[in-house]
């Protein structure tokens, strides 16, 4: 049995401590990757938003022109943080999920805002873009109540990327873990994509999810589809408008924490390896024993991987 995962991978996960300063938020990001790739890592993962405070007052003053993605980058003065991580990819020689970002796209009079993340390999080159498939809009009475619809506006497809030389992954951005479909198709591969051997979050869950869904989303969606899962945070500041959870974390093909970080600034680590997808899957064989006579079987369906 083939594992989508071609040789050992070691991943590092960035739980930065980001603030109000946004070019400070970007050498420091710059300095951490830097440290990642001398430690080893070969895939490196910043956390969501990770150039500015996350929250809806923030995203228009930080949001930066990307070009018409993924074809034609922006300037350098239009976005900063889109050369600093492909400058950043090549000197440090990884391939690198740059967290999020906001992103303004505008047309005529109109803005649009995304939360959008870019991936670079180690040339510098962009390989691909996730904007924010589903927006973090929930209401928790006593918990707490966010509407990133107020002011952005979701992305248009499933997002599948290859890791040359690895295999695939697929990129998601926070609210999005809590979507079982895109990872299922995406694992699964489907319409000439994937299968993906890890399915990477950047992410900023808070005070009143975290505890609770945070670990147990990642573990999910690593054991629904037997494949490495990485949930990359923010380390917490309590003196910023959003306390995020921290605790990114890296969980294995069979839902095993192989590391996790406490709520501060840390990088954390983990090899990946082709055989502990393959074994996962050999031991506990549900990709082949779907019931596809008694429930349809989603990957027939039809998917946009481009917007
Ligand atoms: O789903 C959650 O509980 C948190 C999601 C979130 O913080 C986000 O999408 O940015």
């Amino acid at each position: 049995m083939a594992s989508p995962l071609q040789q050992p991978l070691k991943l590092a996960l960035i739980q930065l401590a980001s603030g109000a300063d946004k070019s400070a938020n970007l050498s420091h990001a710059r300095e951490k990757i830097l440290e990642a790739a001398s430690a080893g890592a070969k895939l490196v993962v910043l956390p969501e938003c990770f150039n500015s405070p996350y929250g809806c007052d923030y995203f228009p003053s930080y949001a930066e022109p990307l070009g018409k993605l993924p074809s034609s980058p922006p300037s350098e003065k239009e976005s900063p943080s889109y050369h600093t991580l492909s400058q950043t990819a090549k000197d440090a020689n990884v391939f690198l999920v740059g967290g999020s970002i906001p992103e303004l796209m505008s047309s005529g009079n109109k803005e649009t805002y995304y939360n959008t993340l870019l991936f670079f390999g180690p040339d510098g080159k962009l390989i691909t873009y996730h904007r924010k498939l589903h927006l973090f809009d929930i209401d928790i009475p006593g918990g707490i109540t966010f509407k990133e619809s107020d002011v952005l506006s979701p992305g248009n497809k499933v997002t599948v990327a290859p890791v040359e030389g690895y295999g695939n992954i697929m990129l998601g951005i926070c609210y999005d873990v809590r979507f079982p479909e895109p990872a299922i198709l995406a694992s699964r591969g489907t319409s000439g994509k994937g299968p993906c051997f890890a399915l990477i979050y950047p992410g900023a869950f808070n005070l009143t999810t975290g505890p609770l869904h945070w670990q147990l989303l990642g573990r999910a969606r690593a054991v629904d589809n037997q494949t490495y899962v990485a949930l990359c945070s923010p380390a917490r500041d309590m003196g910023a408008t959003y306390h995020a959870w921290g605790h990114s974390l890296v969980a294995d093909p069979m839902a095993k924490i192989l590391t996790e970080a406490d709520e501060k600034e840390a990088i954390v680590y983990a090899e990946m390896k082709p055989q502990d997808i393959q074994g996962a899957r050999k031991g506990i064989p549900t990709g082949e024993q779907r019931r596809l006579k008694v429930y349809p079987d989603i990957t027939q369906g039809e998917i946009k991987w481009e917007e």
